[in-house]
């Protein structure tokens, strides 16, 4: 999967924008603050409809604009589609081939892209929310059900709470209407369990292969699903469901009393072990690079796996920070079949291999300009 062009209106700080890409690397070099990380972000938003850095959709208009629009022309085996996101400040209008969609759900999906910037260190080092984060974005790309199945999973969360806190405070008794909603939590919380434990299996086995190979087999790394579903009970939606009935059952009067919902995916978490050892408490800072590379790697074989195409690869100012050995792996993983985007604000310390062949663009002051 390519994207063969794109272009901007208004975009953070670019008035216009309208180019077409390399399939191969795209450099994005520039100074601090031109919008190097802004134009990858629009090919996030435009893949994803939500940006990385913000949940405040306004902060990509344009300061004294009232709108920002990103279109793509992305080309797949199968055809060229064209994908359109105009933000407003009324909200944001999704179009796939000129179809205005009226649930992002069925938006998100035909453009796949894996972002690694300096702050994927968080999905080592940073809090379980970080990590479930991680994880149903890059799932919800590779798969519809699972974005609609999260969502129906969140809004029985809300009532549920919702009607707990009525319940602890005697505003309601109806038990009756707590089972209900307990089914639904269960019912929705078995898929996303059943999913991420299948997903996150086979993601696992990239993972381990691409990290044996970046430390030339000097460490191990494996996934540990974290999950108050037991382990037997996870691949199977029907045992998850029936597990999760008989958590909510043994919790009931603590969530009772505390008016919150204990058990479910919302508490999940996923632990990356090198070496026997979880790498968020024990590895080195290095070993978290290396253990955050790999995951991201990782993701791109899962998504070929998944959708049959590779995903479109961007790279936010990480190149730099990587040793000679980790780019050299990095250019391995992507040589030739994955489209790359890469910002730097120098061509200094980064692998000749990569120099070599690609196209490259001056970004400055919100004009971005191909170099002849
Ligand atoms: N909504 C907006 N409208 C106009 N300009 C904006 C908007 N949001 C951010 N900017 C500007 O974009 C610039 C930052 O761009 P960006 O984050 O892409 O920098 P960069 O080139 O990646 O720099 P660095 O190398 O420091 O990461 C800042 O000057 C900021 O003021």
């Amino acid at each position: 999967m390519k994207l063969a062009h794109l272009t901007l209106k208004n975009y953070r700080n670019y008035a216009a924008v309208d180019t077409d890409f390399s399939p191969h690397i795209n450099i994005l070099i520039g100074e601090n603050a031109q919008g190097k990380t802004n134009l990858l972000e629009a090919v996030y938003v435009l893949a994803l409809a939500r940006s990385h850095r913000t949940n405040n959709d306004k902060e990509l208009i344009r300061f004294g604009s009232d709108f920002a629009r990103i279109t793509g022309r992305v080309t797949r085996e199968t055809g060229s589609n064209q994908l359109e996101l105009v933000i407003s400040t009324q909200g944001k209008k999704a179009r796939y081939n000129k179809l205005e969609q009226s649930k992002l759900s069925t938006y998100v999906g035909h453009f796949n892209v894996v972002l690694f910037a300096p702050e994927d260190l968080a999905i080592v080092k940073g809090s379980p929310a970080n990590r479930r984060r991680f994880i149903d974005m890059e799932f919800g790309q590779m798969s519809v059900k699972y974005l609609q199945t999260l969502s129906e999973y969140r809004f029985a969360l809300k009532q549920r709470n919702a009607y707990l806190k009525q319940l602890k405070y005697h505003q309601a008794k109806d038990m009756v209407l707590l089972d209900v909603l307990s089914d639904q939590l269960a019912a929705a919380g078995a898929e996303i369990v059943a999913r991420r434990a299948a997903l996150l299996k086979q993601m696992a086995e990239f993972a381990a292969k691409i990290h044996t190979d970046i430390t030339k087999g000097r460490e191990q790394l494996t996934f540990q699903y974290q999950s108050q579903v037991p382990q037997a009970a996870r691949e199977d939606v029907e045992q998850a469901y029936a597990a999760m009935g008989e958590l909510l059952q043994k919790h009931a009067q603590r969530e009772l009393e505390q008016g919150t919902t204990l058990v479910g995916p919302h508490r999940d978490d996923v632990a990356f072990i090198v070496n026997g050892k979880n790498v968020a408490n024990f590895g080195s800072q290095g070993q978290q690079r290396t253990t955050a590379l790999a995951v991201k790697l990782a993701e791109i074989d899962l998504m070929k796996a998944q959708t049959g195409e590779y995903p479109v690869l961007l790279l936010d100012d990480v190149l730099s920070e990587l040793d000679d050995d980790r780019q050299t792996h990095l250019l391995k993983a992507i040589q030739n079949k994955v489209q790359t985007f890469l910002t730097t604000t120098s061509l200094d310390g980064i692998a000749q291999e990569i120099i070599d062949t690609p196209t490259v663009f001056r970004v400055a002051d919100g004009q971005l300009t191909k170099q002849a």
